[in-house]
């Protein structure tokens, strides 16, 4: 469980980050969303000690970052994918290893949970903006932590990329790990996070379940496909409550963008997919827009 209360961070006369309060369960991906700018690297930075708050705290299991014993054991953090250009993803990884006090074994056992291994002793600035993404979350993966903090990690992945970080992060969790993971774009993330918290402008808009969001904004989707059978079990179990009428399914709960991904993923075939209702993403538009105009005032 991490506990974030009262963060503030102020640069000049902006307040970047203001008076933040949240929880982190443990066991479940909490999605950390918010229009660019809206404050979302500041509190992760202030999160791991890399900002000085100027008020406000972070406890990891009740504990202060600083005074976790072994950090990088703890906690795993990707708040950029940087990577020095001349060093083989194998070398990055042990000189990683080594700064954070890590059996230089454990650079292999990373790259290979990532998916890089045949890479190993390519140099980094040969990578893809994917590859690098991959080569960070391996960093981040070398202490073994039970909590994992990460930056946009998606940006630079292919769609096969996004589909394997968001299963490994959902099996992160599953297996009692917490993962606390910022996107601009809240759709990607109400497809594999079970809460979102949601900022503009610096400030905590809504900290909830996707189901607790969704469900206020009303939001189903009506989807025309000749593989109905199929596409029912398949939305049932990601946990959607889907009706049938006529030649039509409704998906309760979600949006288009998620059910037309979910579909493609496995092949279904989907002639029309409509929105009922107002999209998650008009609704934190709406709820950020609001902020913003806070902030500008
Ligand atoms: N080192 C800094 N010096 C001055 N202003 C900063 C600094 N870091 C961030 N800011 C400002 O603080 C605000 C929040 O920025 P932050 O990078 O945390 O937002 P974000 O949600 O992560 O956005 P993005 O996705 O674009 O990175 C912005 O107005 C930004 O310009």
């Amino acid at each position: 469980m991490i506990t974030v209360s009262g963060l503030t961070r102020q640069y000049g006369k902006r307040l970047a980050v203001d008076d933040m309060t949240f929880d982190v369960a443990a066991g479940r991906v909490t999605g950390f969303v918010g229009p660019n700018g809206a404050g979302k690297s500041t509190t992760m930075r202030m999160m791991v000690g890399l900002t000085r708050p100027d008020s406000g705290e972070v406890r990891y299991h009740g504990v202060h970052y600083q005074d976790l014993k072994w950090p990088a054991r703890s906690v795993g953090c990707v708040l950029d994918a940087r990577v020095h250009p001349g060093r083989t993803a194998l070398n990055h990884l042990r000189a990683t290893a080594a700064i954070s006090r890590v059996p230089a074994g454990r650079a292999e056992q990373v790259l290979a949970e990532v998916g890089l291994e045949t890479a190993a002793n390519q140099r980094a600035g040969q990578f893809s903006l994917g590859m690098r993404q991959r080569l960070a979350l391996a960093a981040a993966l070398l202490g073994d932590p039970q909590i994992l903090l990460l930056d946009e990690p998606s940006n630079g992945l292919d769609p096969d990329g996004i589909r394997w970080l968001r299963n490994y992060l959902s099996d992160f969790a599953a297996r009692g790990g917490t993962v606390f993971v910022s996107s601009h774009l809240i759709s990607e993330l109400s497809m594999f996070a079970d809460d979102l918290v949601v900022i503009g402008g610096g400030r905590l808009l809504a900290a909830e379940s996707v189901e607790a969001i969704t469900g206020r904004h009303d939001v189903a989707v009506i989807v025309e496909t000749p593989q109905p059978v199929e596409l029912v079990a398949l939305l049932a179990a990601y946990g959607f409550v889907v009706e049938a009428a006529a030649d039509w399914l409704i998906v309760r709960g979600t949006t288009r963008t998620v059910v037309s991904q979910i579909a493609f993923d496995s092949g279904i075939r989907v002639l029309e997919l409509t929105e009922t209702s107002r999209s998650l993403e008009d609704s934190l538009l709406d709820m950020t827009r609001t902020s913003a105009e806070f902030a500008s005032t």
